[in-house]
Order: structure tokens, then sequence, then C-alpha cells
């Protein structure tokens, strides 16, 4: 579904500031792959959907989404089949329109309801109350006056309910409390079995990068070190992915919102 093939970028090239973020980074998934993403910090991890989303183009290198070469295609038009979260919960969903507009303009309505059939708004209704959070007796609420958790829940459902072809987590649950990152963790899981979708997420929570996915990818300097395949993920304990990521990098994992989740 994706395929990249040796991928490079320099941000600020012949100046003092010079960065090169991702270097010769190469990456197939499978159609239905879900990858959890570990890394140290800067390790170019969010630059690397950066790149996948078009924010940029990549100084060199191919990607291709679904047998189509994306590389130099605009962002706007990758964003129609790519689904992407961020760590704020505020970006994402139009805080000044209710749920059921920002609903009808992810359904492609341009958020105006008089363009959502009856059968269109129950649906809304049947997806709201699947999230369990009971968004459905909120549906003429403006979003703005959400909790981050529910936002982020929102979010979700907005960015699959057309299923992307694919979906990029970017450490969506970081800015919420334990037990509301939990609910959307377990959101995500069964959304993207669901729909059988192609994720890949970013987590500096080495037990999510476990419990998620058949895949975990780590990243240093630019590149992905380790790719661990299904097999060799089940079993693995974070004191065995720790213990990988040093054979794998060389050096041990620095990423101080690991270190400070006291996983390390
Ligand atoms: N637009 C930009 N201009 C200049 N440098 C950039 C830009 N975007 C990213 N970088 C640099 O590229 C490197 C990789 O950044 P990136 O945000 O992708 O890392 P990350 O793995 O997501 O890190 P973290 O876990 O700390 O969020 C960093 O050194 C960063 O400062």
């Amino acid at each position: 579904m994706l395929k990249i093939e040796h991928i490079s970028k320099t941000f600020n090239p012949g100046t003092v500031n010079e960065k090169q973020a991702i270097r010769d980074l190469s990456l197939n998934l499978e159609k239905g792959d879900f990858a959890t993403i570990i890394g140290s910090n800067g390790a170019g991890k969010s630059t690397l959907f950066n790149a996948i989303c078009g924010d940029f183009f990549t100084d060199s290198g191919v990607i291709m989404l679904d047998g189509q070469d994306i590389t130099f295609m605009p962002q706007h038009v990758r964003a129609k089949t790519i689904g992407r979260l961020y760590q704020d919960p505020m970006r994402g969903t139009a805080p000044g329109m209710t749920i059921e507009e920002n609903l009808a303009l992810a359904a492609g309505k341009g958020g105006w309801l008089s363009h959502v059939s009856r059968q269109e708004k129950e649906r809304f209704h049947e997806e709201l109350k699947l999230l369990d959070i009971g968004l459905e007796k909120r549906m003429t609420q403006p979003v703005g006056l959400l909790s981050g958790g529910q936002r982020q829940a929102l979010t979700l459902l907005m960015a699959t309910m057309n299923p992307p072809k694919l979906l990029l987590l970017d450490e969506h649950t970081a800015a919420l409390d334990p037990g509301t990152a939990e609910k959307v963790l377990n959101l995500t899981k069964r959304i993207v079995e669901e729909h059988q979708l192609t994720c890949l997420m970013i987590t500096h929570n080495m037990q999510s990068a476990l419990d998620l996915g058949n895949r975990i990818l780590m990243m240093d300097s630019g590149d992905i070190v380790l790719d661990i395949h299904e097999e060799e993920k089940k079993g693995l304990t974070v004191e065995g992915l720790l213990e990988k990521f040093k054979t794998g990098a060389g050096k041990m994992l620095d990423n101080d919102r690991i270190l400070l989740s006291g996983e390390k």
C-alpha cells in the first residue's frame, strides 16, 4: 500500500542550520499493516509523516501509495486519501462548528447540514454512538466545548469516515490524561481493525508500541534502524525492545518523553 524508496530530506542546506532529517529511508507497508513507530529525539518521525503528506517534497527518492507515484503530488490532493491525527487535540476539527457540521465536513458535504440526508444524519448518530462517549447526544453542540479526549475521538472518526488509504497517527494520545489516552487507543485499535486500515502510529509509549499493530519500526538519525515483524513482535517486552534498539542503532534510545513516562 505504501512504498517508500530511498527518500532523503535536508532542511536549510548550505547554511549553518543545515539538518539532514531523513537519510535514505525506505519502507514497505502491506495493505492492512499497522506499524507503531518509536525512536530517539529528533529521529525524523514527524518529518517522515510530513514527507508522506506532502508538507514538502523530498530531495530524492520515491513515495508510492496504492501503486500511484505521489512523490510530487500536492499536499491537498494527498489529503483526500491520507488521514492524519496530531498530538494537539485542537487540530483536525472546527471548534466553532457543531459535531454534526464537522461530520458533514468529513463526509464531503462542506459542513452544510442542508446537504446531509436524513439517512446520513442517522449514520452520524450511529457512528458517534459506537465511540461510546456520549457524543451522539451532543450533535448540535459546538466542538469547541468538547474535552481533548472527546475531540481526538471525533477527529479519529472524521479521519476514517471515508476510510483513507493510509492513516497517520502522530502521538495522538500524548496530550491526554492516561485514562482518556487508553480509551482513545482502544478506539484506534477498533477502528483500524474494523476498516482494515493501513496505519502508522508514532508513540513514545513503549507498551502501546508493543500492544498495538503488527509491526514496530524504530527510527534513529533519519532512518529506520529496526523493522520488527509480527512473529518477532509477539512476546517482546519493553526491556527486549530497548535491547533491540541498542543493537540496531548502536546506542541507547534517548527520548526524553519515554524517560519521563518512567518506562526506562
Ligand atoms: N521545517 C524544519 N526546518 C528545519 N529543521 C527541521 C524542520 N522539521 C524538522 N526539523 C529537524 O529535523 C529533525 C527531525 O525532526 P522531527 O520532528 O521529525 O523528529 P521526531 O523524531 O519527530 O522528534 P521528537 O520525538 O523529538 O518529536 C530535528 O532535528 C528537527 O529539528
